[in-house]
């Protein structure tokens, strides 16, 4: 890692730049459209870039990142995410385990863990995690999830008890963003919805900002975490 202080994880709008949508653009021309709409948070996903290829996008996409003052963090890969310099990884159930992403990043590496309960989000907290991706909220064609969808209430109901920030993930959308916000979550996570937009910045622009009025009802009500 380059960064001496581990980063918190920024609150509201967090993308995903994938190689499986959309691949008619490089990843360099996704992350910049994502950038270029404000992205604070940017998970690099490469499913299926072959390995030295991936290394080159992670480093590129890592710099852009860095250079719009954006957190990177890459899926899977903490091989990828140290070479590249990125501030962290997002770990699941079929990658390395929490605790040796977090061996391996040492302590100022973000280390993000999937979970599906509140189960989960207490182990991943005693494997050195910093924040939960929780999932699938709702129904998603991006990726085949091995559990059940949540909904919204299932999804509120683990960010009220979490003891990590809690980013959720599957079907975030622009119609649905503000409500899972106003559940308190510390992240949405979105695909689709911005990298299947015609103008990915200003996509982009608008999940960000209807994040930010969900979780403001939320503070204003006093839900926020
Ligand atoms: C923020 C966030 N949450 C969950 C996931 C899913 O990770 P994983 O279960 O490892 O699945 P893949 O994304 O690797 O297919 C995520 N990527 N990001
Ligand atoms: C990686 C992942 N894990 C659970 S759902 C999902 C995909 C999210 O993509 P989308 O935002 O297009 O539903
Ligand atoms: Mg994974």
């Amino acid at each position: 890692m380059n960064a001496l202080v581990r980063p918190s994880l920024p609150r509201g709008l967090y993308v995903l730049c994938d190689d499986t949508l959309r691949p008619e653009l490089s990843l360099r021309e996704k992350a910049a459209g994502l950038l270029a709409g404000g992205a604070r948070v940017v998970q690099l996903r490469m499913k299926r870039t072959p390995l030295r290829e991936a290394l080159v996008a992670a480093r590129e996409v890592v710099a852009a990142c860095r250079r719009a003052g954006a957190v990177c963090l890459v899926n899977d890969r903490v091989d990828l995410a140290l070479l590249s310099g990125a501030h962290g990884v997002h770990v699941g159930e079929e990658d390395l385990p929490a605790e040796e992403a977090r061996a391996l990043l040492g302590p100022e590496g973000l280390v993000g863990v999937t979970v599906r309960g509140l189960e989960d989000a207490r182990a991943a907290l005693a494997a050195g995690a910093d924040y939960v991706g929780l999932g699938p909220v709702f129904g998603t064609t991006t990726k085949q999830v091995p559990a059940p969808v949540l909904g919204l209430g299932g999804f509120a109901a683990v960010v009220r008890a979490s003891p990590l920030p809690v980013v959720g993930i599957g079907g975030v959308k622009l119609e649905n963003i503000a409500d899972l916000a106003a559940t308190g979550a510390h992240g949405g996570a979105v695909a689709s919805d911005a990298l299947l937009a015609e103008d990915i910045a200003e996509r982009v622009r608008r999940l960000s900002a209807a994040f930010d009025r969900g979780a403001q009802g939320a503070s204003l009500v006093g839900g926020d975490a």
